[in-house]
């Protein structure tokens, strides 16, 4: 059995992107996605020198003095001519600086006779003031973000203000889902007491679209060696990455790892020091990576955390530094004693600031598994705790 961080070390060395290919997107589509090539603004901003509050645009050097109002400036509309000595224009927020002016007198502290405007209170104004400088936020050509940035809202607006209405986005990975096993049937279909409903794809689908994937899911294949065979020979040509469910242990109609070999492909590993989780195969076949989830739907969800989404970052173009989930140290809310050889991941929820495991500690456990919005990882060995103890937990995705 490879020990987990192995595991995923190798995984990693399996993550190629599809050279050369550049989706162009509306900035909105663009979320999630990593842009396939540094972008520059293509205006400066802003663009002139704005006020940043409503008051009276004034040169710095009139303070103190009665001035005579000689216009008005508002955003999208500038006041345009200059003004002279003792005089101010009307000014709003996001509106342009006339020519001659360098400050702003906020329109709280101005007293308005007619067209004279005396201050009345607050500071004597500096050149500067309330004044956002032409360029202050970036100018045309400044490289605003690198290839590989992850765009977030926070990104989109930004671009958007540079002058960009698509983004050059790396493509979105194509995931294949495979069920395998003849006791499912799809959600909702009628169940004997010998089926169940596969519940891993519909989970694994959402936990991959949240992760930007797209999608093909293959169904449900029972437990026949050519059948399997055919559909990872199908999913492989068709995906970058194709994620089977169950067949990955040792029983009789553990068929996956065998039908992995007769399509073609290549293990790279098999079995992991993990709970839940042991089974995982990995292969790979003509550039597509194979990864091959125990049955189990509480391995499925963790294997899924572990290795698939981070492979699904890394194909959408995240360092693998980013891509596996970070552990944060939480104190314990309770005893745990003390663990073996596996790395062990608990569901477990966060209560007051502390962890708590949520039990049964079962990796077909599904109401426990929905229950938790937090992974406690104990490493191999790791002594028993008691309440109160730091320890490692992966929040929720
Ligand atoms: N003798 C041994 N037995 C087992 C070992 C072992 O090392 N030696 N490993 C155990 C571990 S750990 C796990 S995890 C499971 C994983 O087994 P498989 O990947 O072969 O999965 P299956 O046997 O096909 O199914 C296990 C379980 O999960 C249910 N299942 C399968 N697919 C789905 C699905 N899409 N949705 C919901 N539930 C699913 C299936 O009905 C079984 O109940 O093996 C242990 N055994
Ligand atoms: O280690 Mo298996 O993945 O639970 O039950």
């Amino acid at each position: 059995m490879l020990p987990l961080a192995e595991a995923q070390a190798r995984v990693a060395a399996l993550a190629r992107r599809r050279a050369g290919q550049i989706d162009t997107v509306p900035l909105v589509d663009a979320l999630g996605r990593r842009l396939a090539t540094p972008l520059h603004a293509r205006r400066t901003q802003p663009a002139r020198h704005l006020s940043a509050m409503d008051g009276y645009a004034l040169a710095a050097a009139d303070a103190g003095q009665v001035l005579r109002l000689v216009g008005e400036s508002a955003a999208g509309r500038a006041h345009l001519a200059p003004i002279g000595t003792g005089e101010t224009v009307r000014i709003f927020t996001g509106a342009a600086l006339p020519p001659g002016a360098d400050c702003v007198l906020i329109q709280e502290n101005v007293a308005r006779d007619g067209d004279r405007i005396t201050q009345v209170a607050g500071d004597t104004p500096r050149p500067g003031r309330h004044v956002r400088p032409e360029g202050s936020d970036f100018r045309e050509g400044d490289r605003l973000a690198d290839a590989a940035t992850l765009v977030t809202p926070r990104l989109i607006a930004l671009l958007a203000a540079a002058g960009h209405a698509e983004l050059p986005v790396l493509p979105r990975p194509r995931v294949a889902l495979l069920s395998t096993g003849d006791e499912l049937v799809a959600p909702g279909a009628p169940t004997t007491p010998d089926q169940l409903p596969s519940s891993n794809a519909p989970m694994l689908a959402a936990m991959l679209s949240a992760a930007g994937a797209d999608i093909l899911d293959l169904g449900i294949v029972p437990d026949d060696p050519d059948a399997i065979t055919a559909a990872i020979a199908a999913g492989t040509a068709a995906a970058d990455i194709l994620v089977t469910t169950g067949g990955a242990s040792v029983g009789d109609h553990d068929l996956v790892r065998p039908a992995m070999v007769a399509a073609g492909a290549r293990i790279d590993f098999w079995r992991v020091a993990m709970r839940p989780g042991k089974p995982l195969i990995v292969g790979e076949r003509g550039g597509c990576v194979i990864l091959g989830l125990p049955g189990n739907p509480v391995s499925a969800y963790v294997t899924a955390r572990l290795f698939v989404l981070p492979l699904v970052a890394m194909l959408g173009g995240a360092d693998a530094a980013d891509a596996f989930p970070q552990t944060r140290a939480l104190p314990l809310g309770t005893a745990l004693g003390a663990n073996d050889g596996r790395t062990d991941h608990l569901r477990a929820r966060l209560v007051d600031g502390a962890v708590l495991p949520v039990g049964p500690n079962d990796s077909a456990a599904l109401k426990g598994l929905a229950a938790a919005d937090a992974l406690i990882v104990r490493a191999p060995h790791a002594p028993a705790l008691v309440a109160g103890d730091l320890v490692d937990v992966i929040l929720p995705a």
